[in-house]
């Protein structure tokens, strides 16, 4: 989830996206290029969502699930489980709750302030975690590229039930009251519907670098 900043400047990166939209992927290349630390701030909603069904409760039992928010188990970080797609359901579930999101915001603000700076991908990160951020890009792709991407990790998953556990997933990241998915208004936009891995990692750079060179102050 890290790397050490070896750069001369301090820039906070926020990308944020609908599900398997490739954010993840544009953001650990960020900070790469950067050589910045870099938090998927998915995995720590997933973590509590795993802790939540391992407990047998119910995600949607916010008491429950903000206990488990508190108690943040970081070894789930690393479970092979956080992958699945009950995993991502549940994440989904427990992270409409106030005060699970209250729990865990510390954390990820303390790492986007760190000195040297930082990149962050998740779904708030430009709105709530760090909306001060020096750059902002918003990732986004249609519904049926980010479910045949999200389907070839996993061949054995019917592509109709991932597109439509994607589809759930959009709708209520995006309707819930508490830090819903959105694009900051300062936000670029980038659609790599029509774009491959490559492409859009390079439009990213291209789009960070210009972004930067507008405020010569962060070099
Ligand atoms: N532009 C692209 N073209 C083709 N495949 C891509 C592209 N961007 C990412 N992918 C692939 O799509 C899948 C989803 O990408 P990624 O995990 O980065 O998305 P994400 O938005 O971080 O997902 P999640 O919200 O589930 O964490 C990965 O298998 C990744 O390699
Ligand atoms: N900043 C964030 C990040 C994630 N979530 C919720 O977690 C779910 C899983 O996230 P992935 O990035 O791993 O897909 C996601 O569907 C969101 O519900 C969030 O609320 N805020």
């Amino acid at each position: 989830m890290t790397a050490p900043n070896a750069n001369r400047f301090d820039i906070v990166i926020a990308v944020d996206g609908p599900a398997a939209s490739g954010k993840g992927t544009i953001a650990r290349a960020l900070a790469a290029h950067f050589g910045l630390p870099h938090m998927d701030t998915g995995s720590l909603y997933r973590a509590v969502g795993l802790a939540v069904l391992r407990a047998g409760g119910d995600p949607a039992d916010a008491p429950l699930a903000a206990g488990c928010a508190r108690a943040l188990d970081l070894s789930l970080l690393d479970d092979p489980a956080l992958r699945e797609s009950a995993t991502a359901r549940a994440a989904s579930v427990v992270s409409a709750h106030p005060d699970v999101r209250a729990a865990l915001l510390d954390r990820q603000r303390a790492f986007a302030r760190q000195p040297g700076g930082a990149v962050l991908d998740g779904r708030d990160i430009g709105t709530v975690i760090a909306p001060d951020a020096d750059i902002k890009i918003f990732v986004t792709a249609n519904l049926d590229v980010r479910a045949r991407r999200r389907q070839a990790e996993t061949p054995e998953r019917d592509l109709a039930l991932v597109r439509a556990n994607l589809a759930e997933r959009d709708a209520r990241d995006s309707g819930r009251d508490a830090a819903p998915l959105r694009q900051a208004e300062d936000a670029i936009l980038l659609d790599t519907s029509e774009m491959d891995r490559e492409t859009a990692i390079a439009r990213a750079f291209a789009l960070a670098e210009a972004r930067l060179a507008e405020n010569p102050a962060l070099r």
